[in-house]
């Protein structure tokens, strides 16, 4: 899969995509994650890339030139046209249904914004999908657009190991993971669940079924109400509920 991430602060990239899983995937060659700086695209002999809104207001508003120029230089090689993802407050809000989807085209452009944004003829031109990581205005897209790579990377076959990928199911059909330990046994005067510790891996699966079920039905309301749950589950979930209680 290859990412082409349009923005002004391609040295931003670098450090967070260059570690650990992603950063591994990489030098894999199994996702491609190049940088393009729309600031190369200005006319303007002072590299000028913002400009005052129309209408008045504060703040700058990014110019629509040098975003579609810099567009172009990727596109215009292509003989498919890219889906462009713009990362903007006003997108749709990701979630693991949204990652899953993109993780299946082969190449995504990326547009981070900046500033109070960009000049809305960009959208209607290139932009295919608005996308937002959550209800919150940060300075630019280019935080958003390293969680959509992660998110989205870690589906992509071969980024993530067998012991890692483990996390994928668990986590991603609609449930909160259940409560995880490692050694000590004891730490703090806290023990570890004795059911983990019995070797009796239809208990302990049992039991992580009802913890997930127990902190979705707790933590996430709105996850849970999504959840068709089978007669099973609901009574694990009882089960759980009822230990609450006492
Ligand atoms: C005022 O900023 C903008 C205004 C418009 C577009 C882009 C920006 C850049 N900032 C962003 C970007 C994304 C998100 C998000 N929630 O995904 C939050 N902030």
């Amino acid at each position: 899969m290859k990412f082409d991430v349009l923005t002004l602060f391609p040295e931003l990239f670098d450090a967070v995509l260059g570690e650990s899983i992603i950063g591994r995937a990489r030098q894999n060659n199994i996702i491609q994650i190049n940088t393009v700086n729309i600031r190369d695209f200005s006319l303007n002999k002072h590299r000028k890339v913002d400009d005052y809104p129309y209408g008045g207001g504060g703040g700058m508003v990014m110019m629509a030139q040098p975003i579609c120029d810099a567009y172009l230089s990727i596109a215009e090689k292509l003989s498919y046209k890219p889906r462009v993802v713009y990362l903007s407050p006003q997108g749709r809000v990701l979630n693991q249904e949204i990652v899953k989807e993109l993780s299946t085209e082969e190449h995504l452009i990326l547009l981070c914004g900046h500033y109070e944004g960009i000049d809305e003829r960009v959208i209607e031109e290139i932009v295919d999908d608005e996308i937002s990581i959550g209800d919150y205005v940060l300075t630019g897209g280019e935080l958003p657009a390293m969680v959509l790579i992660d998110s989205v990377s870690r589906l992509i076959p071969g980024v993530l190991s067998s012991e890692e990928s483990y996390s994928q199911e668990s986590h991603y059909e609609g449930l909160l993971e259940y409560p995880q330990y490692t050694r000590p046994y004891e730490f703090s005067e806290r023990k570890v669940p004795g059911v983990l510790m019995s070797g009796h891996h239809e208990n302990i699966n049992r039991w992580r079924r009802q913890q997930s079920l127990k902190r979705t039905y707790l933590k996430r309301p709105d996850m849970f109400e999504r959840l068709s749950l089978n007669e099973a589950d609901r009574k694990l979930l009882e089960e759980a509920l009822k230990e609450n209680e006492e």
